[in-house]
This record gives structure tokens, C-alpha cells and sequence, in this order.
């Protein structure tokens, strides 16, 4: 049943930007999914970490390839892009980017160019369907994967930025975060900032990656995704705070992705509390809502029921976001004209 409250946060609108496109797959399409290929032997319970549970962070990654399984042709891709397009819609989210990585061939039986003109055409079939979203893409880069890998698709970004009439407008650094070292990757980083692409990096998600992550903000990202492990309380250093304030780096935070992974020990210790005190641009965000059984309105309303927020707060917070996004400026413009046209339905 929704309460009141509910309706609040389903109602404001909303800017998604972490959202990763085989992590976000509803129950529902999963269903679909699994049935339409039993041979493969697959539980919903192999694909979501529901209430309560936990996993670690290894595990998740577990589930990934769970789904990968699952999600392995042109039809499935488009299938589950437009199902998950249409649900963050649902949930009020006006502007989405939408993250994922080009498969190999061996993988899908399509090439890494195919696998993004797929998500494309799904992203333009919403846009017909005058779905009440605009959507964005971000093309990742899994870190495992290596030096070599990561040039060829900033190179398939960059194309994509060209000819994609604007719907592709980043890169994604994203992956195992134990895996792999960032100072290999960063002659790629490097040549996607130059041709213009921006970059969104999961930076210090795990404890290990102090180093990496002073390395990787020398570039600097446009945004840090998770950056659990930046301040000194949890072992990161006041130099790596001070680089990402310096340089108003926003950060996306995932609340239920971090304890539900035991990233982050309990909601009250997220380091949304530490960020968002100093001032620092904070956007909610869910990673990967299909795994981690959660939906952006109930991020926003976890956020505020945790740290305290007034509606007032969770209003600033959401409308934030707009600035933090990829967006070209006149629709950065067009979506803070739209918050407002909205915001008298929403505090009634
Ligand atoms: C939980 N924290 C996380 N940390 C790092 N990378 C993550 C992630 N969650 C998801 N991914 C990345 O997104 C892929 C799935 O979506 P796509 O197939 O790309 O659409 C995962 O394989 C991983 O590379
Ligand atoms: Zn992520």
C-alpha cells in the first residue's frame, strides 16, 4: 500500500545518473527472462538480493554474470533497456543516464557497436512512445577487462558521441573494483576527456584503491561514483577530500548498494552524512535497482529518514542533481523549468 510519504517521493521528480542497465532489471522482466530460457537453470533468487539480505561485494559480481547469462541477444538487450527505461519513468525519475558495457561478441553473438546501437534504439523507441523521460548513455568500461579493451571503447564512445545526436555523453569506469589498477587505464580516461566525453569513475568503492583514486583525480572525473572510502575516517586522507572539494567533483551515492554489498556497515554510517554536511554536491542514485531490490524514490526517502531531511531538503537535493548531470545546458535548463512547473503538485 503507498502512504502519503510514498506518493511524496514517487511524485518529486527525480535525476537518476548511476544507474548500471543489466543491474537494473526489474523482477518482473527477470521473470520473463528466466522463462523464456529455463535450459539455463536460473532462480530469481540468483538474480536479487532482497529485503534484508546481504551479500558481499564479490557476490554481486557473482550476480552479474548470473544475469549476463540471461540477458544474451540483440532482443533481450532491447527487451530489458526499454522495460527499465519505462520503469524509472514510473518512479518519476524526468532525466536518466544510463550506464552499460558493450559485450564481446562471444558473449550476445553481436558486436560491441551493435550492442550500443541496441540500447540507442531502445532509448529512441521511449522517446517515440513519448515516455515522460529523457535518457542518456554512458558507455563503460569494466576494469577487468584491461588496458587494451578500455582504448577500443573509448574509442567506440567517442564515434557513438558523434553520431548518436547526442544521446551518448560519457564513459563509465566501472567493474570489480578489486580487480586491476587505474593507472593502466589512464592513458584511455585521458584521450575520452580530451575528445570531449565525460567521465563518470567508481573511485575508492572498496578500501584498497587510496592510491588509484589520488591518480585518478589528477584527470579530474566529472563525477566520482560511490567514493565510500575517500575521508579519513574510513581510511581515505584529507588530501583526497580536499582534491575532490577543490575541484566540486559531485559524488553519486548509492545507499542500498553500499550495506546490502557491506560496503558500508548500516544506512546511519553511509557517508552521505560526511559529504552532504560540508556542503558538497551529493546525488542520490541506485546503481543497480533490479539487484539490489531497491527504487530511486525509496533511496530519497531512506536518505531522509536516516540524515533528518525536511521535504524542503529532499527538494534542493533532487533538483540539485540536475546540475550535476551530463545534460547540454539547454536542457539542464528545459528540466529546472519543469521542477518548477511541478513543484506546486508535489507541496500541495
Ligand atoms: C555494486 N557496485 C558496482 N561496482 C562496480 N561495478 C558495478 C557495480 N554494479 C554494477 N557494476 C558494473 O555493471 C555491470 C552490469 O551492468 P552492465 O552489464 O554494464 O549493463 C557489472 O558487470 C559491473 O561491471
Ligand atoms: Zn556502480
Amino acid at each position: 500500500m503507498e502512504t502519503p510519504a510514498d506518493l511524496f517521493y514517487r511524485q518529486l521528480p527525480k535525476v537518476e545518473l548511476h544507474a548500471h542497465l543489466n543491474g537494473s532489471v526489474s523482477v518482473a522482466t527477470m521473470e520473463n527472462l528466466i522463462s523464456r530460457k529455463p535450459h539455463l537453470n536460473i532462480q530469481q533468487s540468483m538474480t536479487a538480493i532482497h529485503k534484508g539480505q546481504r551479500r558481499t561485494l564479490d557476490e554481486c559480481f557473482q550476480v552479474f554474470k548470473v544475469i549476463h547469462q540471461l540477458i544474451d541477444t540483440e532482443e533481450d538487450i532491447l527487451m530489458v533497456a526499454k522495460a527499465v527505461i519505462g520503469e524509472f519513468a514510473a518512479d518519476g525519475v524526468k532525466y536518466l543516464e544510463l550506464r552499460s558495457t558493450p559485450r564481446d561478441e562471444a558473449h550476445t553473438g553481436l558486436t560491441k557497436r551493435k550492442y550500443v546501437e541496441t540500447v540507442i534504439e531502445a532509448i529512441r523507441q521511449c522517446k517515440q512512445e513519448d515516455l515522460d523521460i529523457e535518457v542518456r548513455f554512458l558507455v563503460a568500461i569494466d576494469r577487468r577487462n584491461g588496458p587494451e579493451v578500455a582504448m577500443e571503447t573509448v574509442k567506440l564512445a567517442e564515434d557513438f558521441m558523434l553520431s548518436s545526436d547526442g544521446v551518448v555523453v560519457g564513459l563509465d569506469l566501472s567493474g570489480d573494483p578489486t580487480v586491476g589498477h587505474g593507472r593502466d587505464l589512464l592513458p584511455a580516461l585521458q584521450k575520452a576527456k580530451n575528445c570531449g566525453l565525460k567521465l563518470a569513475l567508481h573511485l575508492s568503492e572498496v578500501p584498497s584503491q587510496k592510491e588509484e583514486s589520488e591518480l585518478l583525480l589528477t584527470l579530474p572525473p566529472d563525477r566520482i561514483g560511490h567514493g565510500t572510502f575517500l575521508h579519513p575516517e574510513v581510511g581515505g586522507s584529507k588530501s583526497l577530500v580536499d582534491k575532490v572539494r577543490e575541484r566540486n567533483v559531485p559524488l553519486e551515492l548509492c545507499l542500498t548498494s553500499n550495506v546490502k554489498g557491506q560496503t558500508v556497515a548500516s544506512y546511519d554510517k553511509h557517508h552521505f552524512g560526511y559529504w552532504y554536511q560540508l556542503g558538497h554536491p551529493c546525488v542520490l542514485c541506485t546503481d543497480d535497482k533490479g539487484v539490489f531490490s531497491t527504487e530511486l524514490s525509496q533511496e530519497y526517502q531512506l536518505a531522509a529518514s536516516t540524515f533528518g531531511l525536511s521535504q524542503e531538503a529532499v527538494w534542493a537535493l533532487s533538483q540539485q542533481a540536475i546540475g550535476c548531470s551530463f545534460a547540454p545546458d539547454h536542457l539542464k535548463e528545459q528540466l529546472h523549468q519543469r521542477w518548477a512547473s511541478l513543484r506546486p503538485h508535489i507541496f500541495q
